[in-house]
C-alpha cells in the first residue's frame, strides 16, 4: 500500500483559500427582462480585489443585490462564509460580514459626514478609528458639514469611508470611483489595496478599466447573464502584437490573425502565425517604419474583444 503523505496546510495556505462568497447556478429574471443572471457559479476568496465589469444594464448591480439578499434568485443559491440566507438569524449573521457601498438615497442630508461614519462604525461594532480614517481620506475640511452641502465627489468619498468604517470582511463597491478626480481615484485605490492586504474580499463594479488593471486580482466580465471571462490578473498572459493599422500590411495576414482594428490600432494574435511568419512580419513593420508593440492584452482590449466583436 502506498504511503499517504498528509500535507498539513500552513496558516497562509488556509488563509489564501477561504471561500467568502459562493454562488451556485444562480438564475434571475425580471418580468420585463429575462435571464439577467443565467446560471452564474462563482467562488470568491478572501484577500482579493475582484472587478466586476460589463456594459450598462447587464446585471452587475443585480448580482450584488443577489449577494446581499435584496433579490432572491429564481434558481441556485448564495453562500456567504459558508452560511445561506435561510432564516432571519442567518440573514443577520451574514449581514455582519458584508457592507455595501451606500446608495445616494441612503445618506441623510441633515446629518454630517462624521455622524454617518459613526453610524456605520456602531452598526457593525467595528474598531476603526474614525479620525484616522478621515485624515487618510483627506475629508477633514468637510466631515463636520451637513451631507446635503456635499459635491458628488465628496459624497463618494464619504460613502467609501462608511464602508471602511464598517470593517466587514466583505465589501461591495458599486461604482465607488464614479465622479472622482484622478487624485481621489488614486487615494481610494491605495486604500482598497490596503483593505485587500488586511484580508478583505473587495468586489468592485467599475468602468475604469485602467484602474482595475492595476488594482484587481481578478476581473469578471458579465455577458448575457453569464461570467464570460474570469481573468486572473497575476497570471502570465500570452503576448499579442499591437500595431498601427496599416491596411497594406494587414492584408498580408491571415484574416483570423487580425483580432480587432480600433482607433487606428490593430491587434494581431501571434498564436495564429508560426515563428518564421512572425519574424518576417516584424521585419516588414520595421522596414516600413510602422510602430508596433508586443505585449499581453490590456483589460480594455479584453473588454472590446468580449463585448464589441
Ligand atoms: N427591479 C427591477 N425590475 C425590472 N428590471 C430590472 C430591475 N432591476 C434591474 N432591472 C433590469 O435588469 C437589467 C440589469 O440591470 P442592472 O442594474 O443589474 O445592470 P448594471 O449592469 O448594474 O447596469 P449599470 O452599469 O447601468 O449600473 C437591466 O435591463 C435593468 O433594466
Amino acid at each position: 500500500m502506498p504511503y499517504t503523505v498528509w500535507h498539513i496546510n500552513t496558516v497562509e495556505e488556509r488563509w489564501s483559500c477561504h471561500i467568502m462568497i459562493k454562488l451556485k447556478d444562480v438564475e434571475l429574471s425580471f418580468p420585463n427582462k429575462k435571464h439577467v443572471l443565467n446560471d452564474v457559479s462563482l467562488d470568491l476568496d478572501q484577500k482579493e480585489v475582484v472587478g466586476l465589469v460589463a456594459p450598462n444594464g447587464t446585471g452587475k448591480t443585480t448580482l450584488l443585490n443577489v449577494i446581499m439578499n435584496n433579490l432572491k434568485p429564481d434558481h441556485g443559491f448564495v453562500e456567504i462564509d459558508g452560511l445561506r440566507y435561510e432564516s432571519n438569524r442567518r440573514i443577520k449573521e451574514i449581514h455582519q460580514r458584508i457592507c455595501a457601498f451606500p446608495l445616494e438615497n441612503e445618506l441623510f442630508g441633515e446629518l454630517s459626514g462624521y455622524e454617518h461614519l459613526k453610524l456605520y462604525k456602531n452598526m457593525w461594532q467595528s474598531q476603526v478609528e474614525i479620525t484616522k480614517l478621515v485624515n487618510i481620506l483627506k475629508m477633514g475640511t468637510y466631515i463636520s458639514q451637513r451631507v446635503d452641502t456635499y459635491s458628488l465627489g465628496m459624497e463618494q468619498r464619504l460613502c467609501f469611508a462608511m464602508v471602511v468604517a464598517s470593517d466587514t470582511p466583505i465589501m461591495l463597491l458599486d461604482e465607488a470611483m464614479n465622479g472622482l478626480d484622478p487624485e481621489n481615484v488614486a487615494l481610494i485605490s491605495g486604500q482598497i489595496q490596503e483593505l485587500r492586504d488586511s484580508g478583505k474580499l473587495v468586489i468592485m463594479v467599475s468602468h475604469l478599466l485602467d484602474n482595475l488593471q492595476s488594482l484587481a486580482d481578478r476581473v469578471l466580465f458579465l455577458r448575457e447573464g453569464k461570467i464570460a471571462q474570469d481573468l486572473n490578473m497575476h497570471e502570465r498572459r500570452d503576448n499579442f502584437l499591437k500595431m498601427h493599422a496599416a491596411p497594406s500590411l494587414l492584408s498580408k495576414l491571415h484574416a483570423d490573425a487580425v483580432l480587432d482594428v480600433f482607433q487606428g490600432q490593430a491587434l494581431i494574435d501571434l498564436k495564429k502565425m508560426d515563428d518564421a511568419a512572425q519574424r518576417s512580419f516584424v521585419l516588414e513593420l520595421m522596414a516600413n517604419n510602422i510602430s508596433y508593440r508586443i505585449e499581453p492584452l490590456s483589460l480594455a482590449d479584453e473588454f472590446r474583444l468580449t463585448f464589441h466583436r
